[in-house]
C-alpha cells in the first residue's frame, strides 16, 4: 500500500472492467467485473487499489496513506481507458470530394485503381510538411482523447517514399512524446503501390524491404509492420515477403486481411504469426480457424463497412461463438473508408451491425485491443499494478453507451494517473 495516494477517484456509480492481462475470446468476452459504489486509488501513475469505496478507504486508512487529491466521479460510469488499435492518424488532406462517387456506387478498389482513394491522400501527405501533419494529427488525437481513448496505434502508409514514410512516423513519435495519449507506431509502407511504380510492383516491394524497413528499424520508429493484402494491391506472396522481412528487422506483423476479396490474408496472418489481422469481412472459415490456432487477434472495424455503405459486416458472432476468437474493435480512423475518431460510434456500430453484447464490446475496446498492441500487461483493465488509464462516462450503466448513440458520453479521462479531460473538456494537455 503506498504512503502517498496521488489521486483517489471516488463516488464511482458503476465500475466495469474485464480482468487479467491476456486476450479474452469466446464466452470469456462476456465475463466482466461490475462494481457499484467503487473507488480507485492511484499512485505514481498506476492503480494502487481498486474496490468498493468502503474497501478502498479502509485499506488506505489502515495503511495510513495520505491522499493528495480526491476526484469525485459524481456517481458516473468508469471503464478502463479505451484503446484504439488501428488508426491511420497521420495524413494530409481529406477526401470529401470522393463522397458523391462512393454514393453513386463506385467501389472502393475502383477509386483506388483510378488513382484516387489512398493515392489521393498520398499526394496530400507528400506535399505536407512535418509540422503541418503534426498540427492536423494533434487535432484528431484530442478528439480521440475526448472520446475516452487513452492509447492508440498509428500507421504510416501515405508517404510511400523512404522520406515520406519516415516523415509520418516521426510525427507519430513527436506526438507520443508531447501528448498525454500513448501512440504505438506501425510501419505500413505497403499500403498502396504509388503511381511511379505502376507496372513495377515487385520493385516497390524491393524498395520497402531493402530501404524502408532498415531505416524504420534503425531509427526505432515502429513496433509493427502492416500490409494491405488485397486484390490489386499487395498479393499474398508480396505480403508474406514484406511481413517476414519486417520480422527479421524486429517488427511484429499485422495485416489488413480479406477486407474485400477472400485472398487468404487470414491464413497468412496465422502463418507469419501476426499479432492481429484487421477487417476480415471476406475471411473464410479456414482463415478464421487458422487465426484461432495461431492466436491472432481479429481487429474489427465496423466504421468502415458502415461508411462504405456495405450490407455485409465482419462475422463477429462466428468469430466469438464458433472460433472463440478474442475480437478487438477500432475506428480505423482514416480519410477514406472511415473518417471518424469516434470510438463511441464504433461501440454503437458493434452493437447494431456486429451484434456484439455491451460486455463483449467493452472487452474488445479494452483488454483485447491492448493485446492487439502487445500491451495487455500494462493497460486494458482496472486492476492494481496497471497504468491508471480510466474513462469516466456520463452514463448510468455499460449498456447505455451503445444504446444512446451519436453523442459523446465522456465526462472525464485519467491518463497515467493525470486528469486530462474533465467536465467534457481537455485539461492539462
Ligand atoms: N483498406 C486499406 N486501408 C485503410 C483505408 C485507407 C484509405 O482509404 O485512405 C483501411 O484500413 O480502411
Ligand atoms: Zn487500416
Amino acid at each position: 500500500m503506498p504512503h502517498r495516494v496521488d489521486v483517489l477517484l471516488h463516488n464511482i456509480g458503476t465500475l466495469v472492467t474485464p480482468l487479467g492481462n491476456h486476450p479474452r475470446g469466446g464466452n470469456a468476452m462476456k465475463d466482466i467485473q461490475v462494481m457499484e459504489q467503487a473507488a480507485v486509488a492511484i499512485a505514481g501513475g498506476r492503480i494502487a487499489v481498486v474496490g468498493t469505496e468502503e474497501e478502498v478507504r479502509n485499506a488506505l486508512q489502515s495503511a495510513g496513506s495520505e491522499i493528495v487529491t480526491s476526484v469525485d466521479a459524481g456517481g458516473r460510469l468508469v471503464t478502463p481507458g479505451l484503446v484504439d488499435p488501428h488508426t491511420h492518424l497521420v495524413h494530409g488532406g481529406s477526401r470529401e470530394h470522393e463522397l458523391a462517387l462512393k454514393r453513386s456506387g463506385v467501389p472502393y478498389l475502383e477509386i483506388l485503381a483510378m488513382g484516387g482513394g489512398i493515392l489521393s491522400t498520398v499526394t496530400a501527405t507528400r506535399k505536407a510538411t512535418e509540422d503541418e501533419l503534426y498540427t492536423k494529427a494533434l487535432k484528431s488525437l484530442n478528439e480521440m482523447m475526448l472520446q475516452g481513448v487513452t492509447t492508440i496505434e498509428a500507421k504510416s502508409g501515405y508517404g510511400l517514399t523512404v522520406d515520406d514514410e519516415l516523415k509520418q512516423l516521426r510525427v507519430a513519435r513527436r506526438l507520443h512524446e508531447a501528448h498525454p495519449l500513448d501512440l504505438v507506431s506501425t510501419f505500413m509502407g505497403a499500403h498502396a503501390v504509388p503511381p511511379e511504380y505502376k507496372g513495377r510492383e515487385d520493385e516497390f516491394v524491393d524498395l520497402i524491404v531493402n530501404e524502408m524497413l532498415p531505416r524504420v528499424t534503425d531509427e526505432g520508429l515502429a513496433e509493427f509492420c502492416d500490409v494491405f493484402c488485397e486484390q490489386g494491391v499487395f498479393s499474398v506472396e508480396q505480403s508474406r515477403r514484406i511481413l517476414m522481412e519486417g520480422k527479421r528487422n524486429g517488427l511484429i506483423p499485422k495485416i489488413h486481411a480479406d477486407e474485400i476479396v477472400s485472398l487468404g490474408g487470414a491464413q497468412l496472418a496465422g502463418e507469419v504469426g501476426a499479432i492481429s489481422a484487421e477487417h476480415l469481412l471476406a475471411a473464410s472459415d479456414e482463415g478464421l480457424a487458422e487465426m484461432a490456432n495461431a492466436g491472432v487477434i481479429p481487429v474489427l472495424l465496423p466504421g468502415t463497412s458502415f461508411n462504405l455503405g456495405l450490407i455485409q459486416h465482419a462475422r463477429a458472432r462466428d468469430m466469438i461463438d464458433k472460433y472463440e476468437l478474442p475480437v478487438a474493435l477500432s475506428t480505423d480512423y482514416n480519410p477514406g473508408s472511415s473518417p471518424t475518431e469516434s470510438m463511441q460510434l464504433i461501440i454503437s456500430l458493434a452493437s447494431l451491425n456486429l451484434k456484439m453484447t455491451p460486455e463483449e464490446i467493452l472487452t474488445a475496446c479494452t483488454i483485447n485491443a491492448a493485446n492487439a498492441l502487445g500491451r495487455g500487461f500494462e493497460i486494458g483493465t482496472i486492476e492494481a499494478g496497471k497504468a491508471a488509464d480510466l474513462a469516466i462516462f456520463d452514463a448510468p450503466n455499460l449498456a447505455y453507451l451503445p444504446y444512446h448513440f451519436g453523442i459523446n458520453h465522456t465526462f472525464g479521462v485519467i491518463k497515467s494517473g493525470r486528469v486530462v479531460v474533465w467536465e467534457r473538456g481537455v485539461v492539462n494537455a
